[in-house]
């Protein structure tokens, strides 16, 4: 038998990535989650999906989760005969709150533990890899996997992470329209001038001591001019409502690719426009865990 007997089920955070200045770098979890169950099935592929694009998500071999899973049968040399999969969405898609992460997370984790001894064979490391392939970035992937904050980077055609363990209190404001990722990025020059690049640098490495030890620091390190004006055309009420909370010493940046607004504080959910929806999170430590 290659398989595990029985359904494994994987837990795995919302993350926010770039936080301002930490564009495709910088990323956070947060205490929000998406639950995804598999089981080897004798053929088919089948589906249980409730809750967050349960009616737009395909239910086939296009969707995103089994995509990820078949990416990493592949690497395991293991081919399932047939799968069921349960989801239990409750991450926005689309939002700038890492689902597409978050699925391609749940999906290489779950694979893994389908597969008798698959954590001898597959480091977090190499899963790491494939999940970064897959989305196209380190920001989310990195601490939807591992938790906490992380600094991700790519080496030569490897990414990298540094986890490190920080406390905040975060705010995040839910617009009801989703902007894809992938028109957010199409909205960035190839070019930037150089004194942009400085002026995030300095920002992204203020943000790293602001978030271990020197809050006071939050609202300039959380300054960015590499990608949110850039985008504001798409989002119009998530930059009005940045400059807002910036405007009252509230350190906000835009969330990923947006529209999702994140403010690195509670208490603040009376700014909340009209028809949007805000909760107040925490880092969560715990990345992707399988739940017993
Ligand atoms: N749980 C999921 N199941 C299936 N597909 C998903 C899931 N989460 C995200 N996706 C896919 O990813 C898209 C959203 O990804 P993206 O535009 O990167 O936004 P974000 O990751 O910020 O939510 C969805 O429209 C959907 O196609
Ligand atoms: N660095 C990426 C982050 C995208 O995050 P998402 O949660 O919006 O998918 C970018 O800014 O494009």
């Amino acid at each position: 038998m290659t398989f595990v007997d029985g359904p494994v089920t994987v837990r795995v955070p919302a993350t926010s990535a770039n936080l301002g200045p930490g564009f495709d770098s910088l990323g956070m979890a947060l205490t929000w989650y998406d639950e995804v169950t598999a089981e080897v099935t004798e053929s088919g592929l089948t589906f249980d999906i409730e809750g967050e694009g349960a009616d737009e998500v395909p239910r086939d071999e296009t969707h995103l989760l089994y995509r990820a899973m078949a990416a990493a049968f592949d690497l395991l040399a293991e081919h399932p005969s047939g799968l069921h999969l349960t989801c239990r969405n409750t991450i926005p898609h689309g939002r700038g709150l890492g689902s597409s992460a978050a699925a391609i997370v749940a999906g290489v984790v779950l694979a893994r533990a389908l597969v008798d001894g698959g954590e001898d064979r597959v480091d977090d490391r190499t899963l790491f890899g494939l999940a970064t392939d897959l989305e196209g970035h380190p920001d989310n992937v990195a601490p939807a996997l591992f938790g906490g904050f992380t600094i991700s980077w790519v080496d030569g055609a490897a990414p990298e992470t540094l986890r490190l363990d920080v406390d905040a209190d975060v705010t995040v404001f839910v617009p009801p329209e989703a902007v894809a990722t992938s028109v957010a990025r199409g909205l960035l020059p190839a070019q930037v001038p150089h004194g942009d690049a400085s002026f995030n640098a300095g920002r992204a490495a203020l943000l790293v001591a602001a978030l271990t030890g020197a809050p006071e620091r939050l609202i300039s390190a959380t300054e960015d001019r590499l990608h949110q004006t850039y985008r504001a055309e798409a989002m119009p009420e998530s930059y009005k409502l940045l400059r807002q909370l910036r405007v009252e010493g509230v350190p906000a940046v835009v969330s990923g690719a947006g529209p999702t607004v994140l403010a690195f504080a509670h208490g603040v959910g009376d700014r909340t426009p009209d028809g949007w929806v805000e909760r107040e999170l925490r880092v969560s430590s715990q990345g992707a865990a399988l739940v017993p």
